[in-house]
């Protein structure tokens, strides 16, 4: 299972920061939303070009322009992008047309979808790479929230699948046995006093 981390941060110089200090416990670094809106396509670019071997994720949540959208953040460096799942299917169909043609991949966020397992199903036809069971910093502070429902929704898809919604170094191994491809930790990492012992011990509770 890959690790990913998301860098939930406002500024290109603190996401540079902590993907420095991360990137050697994980696989994926992923450019949070608040950061792209903060700061643009420019922080993309500088974290592929820094990062050159790392996947780098940006997490558009994309609602519509899905081809346009995808393809001005392929073209910025992303190797994957999000397209939300509650999107019309043109939407993600023109994303992954962006995808093929700069040769990357996207990845549908099911955050407020309801039945996520049958949507997961039908946009890994439309030819997402996987999903991401999601959810989102706001339902996580909802009263009892919990990733359970997450999991079961993942090992019911039967399509690959990443799991985000508070994973930490405690709930890691349970991602894992619930057949998840990438689990994705952000405030578990980046809101830690030492950044890369949060990640490494992510990273060493994976089997
Ligand atoms: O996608 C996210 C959220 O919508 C804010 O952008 C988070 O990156 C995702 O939830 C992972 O972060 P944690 O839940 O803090 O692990």
């Amino acid at each position: 299972m890959r690790l990913q981390f998301a860098m939930d941060t406002l500024t290109t110089e603190s996401a540079l920061d902590l993907a420095a200090k991360a990137a050697p416990y994980v696989d994926i670094l992923e450019l949070g939303t608040p950061l792209i809106k903060s700061e643009g396509l420019a922080a993309i670019t500088a974290v592929k070009a820094a990062h050159p071997d790392k996947t780098v994720f940006a997490d558009l949540k994309t609602m519509d322009a899905g081809e346009l959208e995808a393809d001005i953040t392929f073209a910025a460096g992303a190797d994957l992008v999000t397209v939300l799942g509650v999107a019309g299917d043109s939407t993600i169909a023109g994303a992954v047309a962006a995808a093929t043609k700069h040769g990357k991949g996207v990845v549908v966020d099911l955050i407020g979808v309801s039945d996520k397992a049958a949507r997961a199903r039908e946009v890994v036809a439309l030819g997402a790479v996987f999903v991401e069971m999601h959810a989102g910093l706001d339902e996580q502070a909802e009263d009892g929230y919990s990733l359970d429902a997450l999991l079961a929704a993942g090992e019911a898809a039967e399509v690959p699948f990443s799991v985000a919604g508070g994973v930490s170094a405690d709930s890691v191994e349970a991602v894992q046995q619930a057949g998840a491809d990438v689990a994705v930790a952000g405030s578990a990492i980046y809101s830690a006093s030492d950044v890369a012992a949060a990640a490494a011990a992510i990273r060493s509770a994976i089997r």
